[in-house]
């Protein structure tokens, strides 16, 4: 089983296993190895979008080819979901610009986790879709997992929740309760009111869905703007379950947060 979580010192270690022995009789053992088999198994496919432009990020590259703990933060995420037996497929939305990347240097690393390289589009929607078009036919795959590819540090306590929970539901998505006080801007002259947020999370990814659902909510989609999808599912009157992630299931979207994440994988060396 390909290690997913550890401190930096861990996962290096990893990746150079990985890389230095990169023969199909060394990698099929690691992948497969008691991965317990039940009839859960391999019935869920992960769609990572990695098609954005990073522009918060403010890099020429997208910030998912940043190294985090001298690995690319795309690894990083991608290397969680292909360690969990449920993962049936992985599909990656890319982008054109980003193809000759994940197609060149980083081919082996796409390889070894069996990734399924789609084309991603200018909305995130588009991206999702690319991946759930991909699955079509697929009648081996039962759940979708989409989770952003710029979320290194979803813990594995939360993917078996959020998992089961959709299981049962159809719909469910890691969120953390609202943990400030927050505001809304009333004028230009930046003047505010205070909202209440007891009753207001933050959405996280994985937002998992039986993929029947998902199918519905993205055929009845006509393109009014969604940041996830459990809104599109929303929409189309399904209700999508809240599972409480934890506050370190950030996204990496300032470069700042590349630093924070750093900071939590390296917390275990230092026993915390
Ligand atoms: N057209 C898009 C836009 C975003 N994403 C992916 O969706 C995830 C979450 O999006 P976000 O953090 O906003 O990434 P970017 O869109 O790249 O960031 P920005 O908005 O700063 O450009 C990322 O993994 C990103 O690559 C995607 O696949 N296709
Ligand atoms: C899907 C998501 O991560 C949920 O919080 C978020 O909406 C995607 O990020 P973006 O910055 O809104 O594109």
């Amino acid at each position: 089983m390909v290690e997913s979580q550890g401190n930096c010192t861990q996962l290096r270690s990893t990746l150079r296993l990985l890389t230095d022995r990169l023969s199909p009789s060394f990698i099929d053992p690691i992948m497969t190895e008691s991965a317990p088999q039940s009839n859960q198994d391999k019935r869920i496919a992960a769609i990572l979008p990695a098609a954005g432009r990073g522009q918060r990020f403010g890099r020429a590259e997208n910030k998912l080819f940043a190294m985090l703990c001298e690995e690319p933060l795309w690894f990083h995420t991608a290397r969680v979901l292909a360690s969990r037996p449920e993962i049936g497929r992985i599909l990656m939305a890319i982008s054109d610009q980003d193809r000759p990347v994940f197609e060149g240097p980083y081919a082996k690393l796409v390889n070894i986790l069996r990734i399924e390289l789609v084309r991603g589009g200018s909305e995130r929607t588009d991206s999702v879709r690319a991946g759930l078009d991909a699955l079509d036919g697929d009648n081996s795959i039962a759940m979708v997992a989409i989770h952003d590819a710029a979320r290194p540090l979803v813990s594995d306590a939360d993917l078996t929740a959020v998992f089961s929970r959709a299981s049962k539901t159809g719909a469910a998505i890691l969120a953390t309760p609202v943990p400030g006080t927050i505001k809304r801007k009333i004028n230009s002259d930046d003047h505010s009111i205070t909202i209440d947020r007891r009753e207001l999370w933050v959405a996280q990814t994985p937002q998992v869905f039986h993929v029947d659902l998902l199918r519905q909510a993205y055929d009845r989609y006509r393109g009014r703007p969604a940041t996830d999808d459990a809104e599109l599912v929303e929409r189309i009157g399904h209700p999508v379950a809240l599972v409480r992630g934890r506050a370190d299931n950030i996204k990496i979207t300032y470069p700042e947060d590349l630093w924070v994440a750093e900071a939590i994988l390296n917390r275990e060396s230092k026993g915390g």
